[in-house]
């Protein structure tokens, strides 16, 4: 065939196209081997025309000889030429523009010829991508006997970028914008930070990532991604040294070919690498080295933690994008981090969408989803990926072993994990218990106890050391048999090294670690009661005064904070798993189990231990913290960890010290913003709060409380006199149970709900409130989604409202016909001082309103109508109001629509009105020219 189709409507020969564009291909063929290589495969090249190329001295002659040689053996040599081209997109990518132009496209019979990639660069790349997805194809799974699709468990869940003081800037739905430009804090770094609570699928989140990338449809600009989980780093000595291409190739993937001309090019091409870093909370480094030389030089061989501290910091491979991931709380210092995004876990659509994954039998899922309705403690624990995958698990095994009663009851985290345990004994042994019996339970603990023993033995020793990956000789030195190992609670982790294959051994999950060694810590007689809080008093961080690596690593990253010895410092995260499960474990209703199978002494004497630990641990913690004695009582501001330790003593079960804990708080107000307070920590706050019996003030504003926690925390609201909970994901549903409880009591002076999900629906509802509570006298309700209908419920209950005094109402959407209804409220109102109507779509029309109204009302003093669409003819009106209005001392006018002619009209009354201290004008459409005649009263702010 002479003629070949290149475009339906073009026709063309190949070689024609080869003689035209000659220049262009000389100049675009970078690398002539592959080309070769493909030529001389499939016979359209003999070796001699080989040797005739690769005589030629440059890289420009080699590419012309090759064309000539081409044209010489005709049309089908020249396209399979082109063919080449296209197939090999790594090596060719600058020609692929031109391909396009030409509207290549490749015939049918080449479609299955092979092209070959020979480049080392191209062939490493390409190597690094099928083993990556080798590794993400699946996920290992229930005792190791299933082997799960990736695809078939993935299940996206809630991602949010936030700034560097933790607000949330908005979600994340397509992963490729955790690289992009918004929400970038320190445009200098280029670690991207995920933070998550334990469980909440970060390390899945970045097998995902992987997994996407290996198949091309992510980060399509990545040509290398190295993965690497930070607890590898702590198998390391102290003497261990290694360069940096040691560290890619050694411990990722080693190429076929040249080493050293793949490393030179990802020197060179640092923009082509990615990072994945799991698990920055987990480094422990046990190891004498003193300092931790931040280097830059990719030759020079050091600790492997310095490497990954200079790559942090990008004083190597400069360019390259890192991702890490580590559990809520972990410190990254702000100069190292890109951006900060947090994970969240499922969301009631996600869990959905995971249940339909999970279930594939329909009736089932159903089930299952309604026995969760029926728990929303349980379905609230499943907004964590793992609890839901071990509660999901539950339910299947359920099916055909037993009934799920058990989960039902269950309202401790503890209880899940016991469920689990359960179900996996079960489940390796094939038994089919009785389906109700409490002693069938009893009898399989007992007949199991010495292996959970000898599994907690080995999970005690690695929570001492801070190691979560163990060596065979470990595992085998802790006795840990073939057939322990078939239980499913550990599993093997492939560890590649560049020198072979080695088992290593990982609990299933960090946080079963955690579990066998509360369980150990518990049922060893061994440890006596008075030495088995010993972990947690003396071994945050093993090792200290020996440890210099760790201490300066330590202290590298948490430098404000280090070196503490309480046991609620940081960098304790896996310990408070374990606190956590211990107390679970020592809960009454778990006493029945224990007492089969440990003395009743001991347990009592634990009990008591902890019991009275706990209610010290919370005396100690509260009268640390600086208090503010406010007019209306004391004000404190707690800590993170003050969550913790109302977990350990809810999930303890134990009224008698929740009492005493509510005891040890003696403040009037609580301040616990931004301390990661999810809705399933509610139950257990309230545990605690509801001791108090005097007015009580809560702040909890920039949590993850939503509609469920706003249930549990009813039983505490009958003294609440102050609650914030801005930035928590309440609904209108939360807003409906909110106001019917805080009807009841009558007590609240300050309610915060700023932004959140609340709708017209539940502005009507809090307008109830304002009309029924007169005790509310400030009510914040900005940023939500309130438009003219719920804006008009509000303002007709603060028109009858003889006590509100400040309302918050920024964001939302009433516009010109909300602020009438508002307007309406305002005249003649007495007691409403303060009103924000910023951002919410007013024009002229309605300041109109406002400014008749304010020439009636004599209670405003300030008035903030920012970011709205008032021009002119709005400062007009103002301006009358002004001659009229004794009272309003601030006017807020920031990003409006109004001239120097608007202006005069504010100017000129202020002649007469003495009480205005403040109009501000900024970012209005004011000349700087004019501003300084305007600014002659200094009241006017430009
Ligand atoms: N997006 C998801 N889709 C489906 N399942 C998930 C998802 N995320 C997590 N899981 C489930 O939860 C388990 C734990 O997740 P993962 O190990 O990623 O948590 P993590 O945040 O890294 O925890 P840790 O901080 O304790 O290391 C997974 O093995 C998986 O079963």
């Amino acid at each position: 065939m002479e003629q070949v189709v290149v475009h339906k409507q073009r026709v063309i020969s190949y070689l024609d196209l080869l003689v035209v564009h000659r220049v262009k291909l000389v100049n675009g063929i970078k690398n002539i081997e592959c080309i070769l290589d493909n030529l001389l495969h499939l016979g359209y090249f003999m070796p001699e025309d080989i040797e005739l190329v690769q005589h030629s001295a440059t890289r420009h002659d080699k590419v012309r000889k090759t064309l000539n040689i081409i044209s010489a053996k005709g049309e089908e040599c020249a396209e399979f030429f082109l063919y080449i081209l296209n197939c090999a997109k790594e090596i060719y990518s600058d020609l692929h523009p031109w391909l396009r132009e030409i509207h290549y496209s490749p015939s049918d019979c080449l479609m299955n010829k092979p092209v070959l990639i020979t480049d080392a660069v191209c062939q490493y790349a390409e190597k690094l991508r099928v083993e990556m997805q080798r590794d993400t194809r699946f996920t290992l799974s229930y005792a190791q006997k299933e082997d799960t699709l990736f695809e078939d468990m993935y299940t996206d869940s809630l991602l949010e970028l936030v700034n560097s003081t933790n607000e949330i800037l908005g979600s994340i739905s397509n992963l490729e914008d955790l690289f992009s430009d918004t929400g970038i804090i320190n445009e200098d770094a280029e670690t991207v930070f995920v933070t998550g609570d334990a469980g909440v699928g970060k390390t899945i989140l970045l097998q995902r990532l992987q997994n996407l990338w290996s198949k091309g449809e992510l980060c399509t600009g990545v040509k290398f991604l190295f993965k690497f989980r930070c607890r590898m780093f702590n198998s390391f000595r102290e003497e261990d040294k290694i360069c940096l291409r040691n560290l890619l190739f050694k411990y990722n993937c080693y190429p076929d070919k040249d080493p050293n001309e793949i490393f030179s090019y990802i020197q060179q091409h640092p923009d082509s690498v990615l990072f994945t870093l799991d698990g920055f909370d987990e480094i422990n480094i046990d190891c004498h080295l003193s300092d931790i030389p931040i280097i830059s030089s990719p030759f020079d061989p050091l600790h492997p933690v310095a490497l990954l501290m200079s790559l942090l910091h990008g004083k190597l491979l400069k360019g390259s994008k890192k991702l890490l991931t580590a559990r809520t709380g972990t410190e990254l210092p702000l100069r190292m981090v890109r951006k900060r995004v947090t994970l969240k876990g499922f969301s009631k659509d996600h869990l959905l969408q995971y249940s339909k994954k999970f279930f594939k039998n329909e009736t089932q899922r159903s089930l299952v989803l309604a026995q969760l309705e029926t728990n929303p403690h349980l379905s609230n624990l499943c907004s964590v990926p793992l609890f839901c995958w071990i509660i999901f698990k539950c339910y299947d095994c359920s099916q055909s072993n037993c009934s799920p009663q058990w989960l039902s009851h269950s309202v401790i985290l503890t209880d899940i994990y016991l469920v689990m345990i359960e179900v996996f004994l079960n489940h390796s042994s094939q038994a089919n218990p009785n389906k109700k019996s409490a002693q069938s339970r009893v009898n399989l603990f007992k007949t199991k106890k010495e292996i959970l023993m000898r599994i907690g033995k080995l999970a005690l020793k690695g929570i001492e050391n801070r190691n979560f990956a163990f060596s065979q000789g470990t595992v085998t030195a802790a006795n840990i048999s073939e057939e322990d190992l078939q239980l499913g609670f550990i599993k093997t982790v492939g560890h590649y090294n560049g020198l072979g294959n080695q088992s290593t051994y990982e609990y299933i999950h960090i946080t079963l670690q955690s579990f066998f060694t509360a369980f150990l810590l518990v049922l060893d007689d061994e440890i006596c009661p008075s030495d088995f809080l010993a972990l947690f008093k003396n071994n945050n961080v093993p090792k200290l005064s020996n440890n210099k690596l760790s201490d300066s690593v330590l202290a590298f990253l948490s430098p404000t904070k280090y070196p503490s010895t309480h046991i609620l410092k940081p960098f304790s995260k896996h310990l408070q798993f374990t606190m956590l499960f211990l107390c679970g474990l020592l809960s009454n209703s778990n006493t029945d189990l224990l007492l089969n199978l440990t003395s009743p002494a001991t347990i009592k004497k634990k009990q008591s231990v902890l019991a009275s630990y706990l209610s010290n641990c919370m005396k100690t913690h509260l009268k640390k913290l600086p208090r503010l004695h406010l007019e209306d009582g004391c004000k404190v501001h707690v800590l993170p960890c003050f969550v913790w330790l109302i977990r350990y003593i809810f999930e303890m079960q134990n009224g008698a010290t929740a009492k005493l804990a509510a005891k040890g708080i003696r403040a009037d107000y609580i301040k616990l913003n931004y301390c990661n307070v999810s809705s399933v920590d509610c139950g257990a706050l309230a545990f605690i709060l509801h001791h108090i019996r005097t007015p009580l003030a809560l702040e909890m504003d920039n949590n993850n409380i939503d509609d469920y926690g706003l249930k549990k925390m009813v039983s505490c609201f009958s003294h609440l006199t102050v609650l914030r909970l801005s930035a928590n994901q309440i609904t209108d549903q939360g807003v409906h149970i909110l106001v019917e409880e805080l009807k009841k009591h009558q007590k609240i002076r300050i309610l915060g709900l700023y932004k959140n999900y609340i709708s017209d629906v539940g502005a009507r509802d809090v307008a109830e409130l304002i009309e029924a509570c007169s005790s509310l006298v400030n009510l914040r309700m900005g940023a939500n989604m309130i438009t003219h209908e719920g804006g008009t419920c509000l303002a007709k209950a603060i028109q009858k409202s003889k006590t509100i005094e400040d309302i918050g109402f920024w964001g939302n959407q009433i516009g010109d016909r909300g602020v009438v209804a508002f307007a309406e409220a305002l005249e003649n109102h007495q007691s409403l001082k303060n009103l924000s109507l910023a951002a919410n779509q007013i024009s002229s029309e309605g300041s109109k309103h406002l400014a008749k109204a304010l020439c009636k009302n004599s209670s405003l003093k300030i008035l903030w109508l920012t970011q709205n669409d008032l021009d002119d003819a709005s400062a007009e009106s103002f301006g009358e109001m002004l001659r009229v209005n004794t009272s309003l001392e601030k006017l807020w006018l920031i990003q409006n629509k109004i001239t120097t002619h608007g202006a005069t009209y504010l100017l000129q009354p202020l002649r007469e009105n003495t009480t205005i201290n403040e109009i501000c004008l900024k970012d209005n459409w004011i000349p700087p020219n004019d501003a300084s005649h305007l600014m002659k009263d200094k009241r006017i702010i430009i």
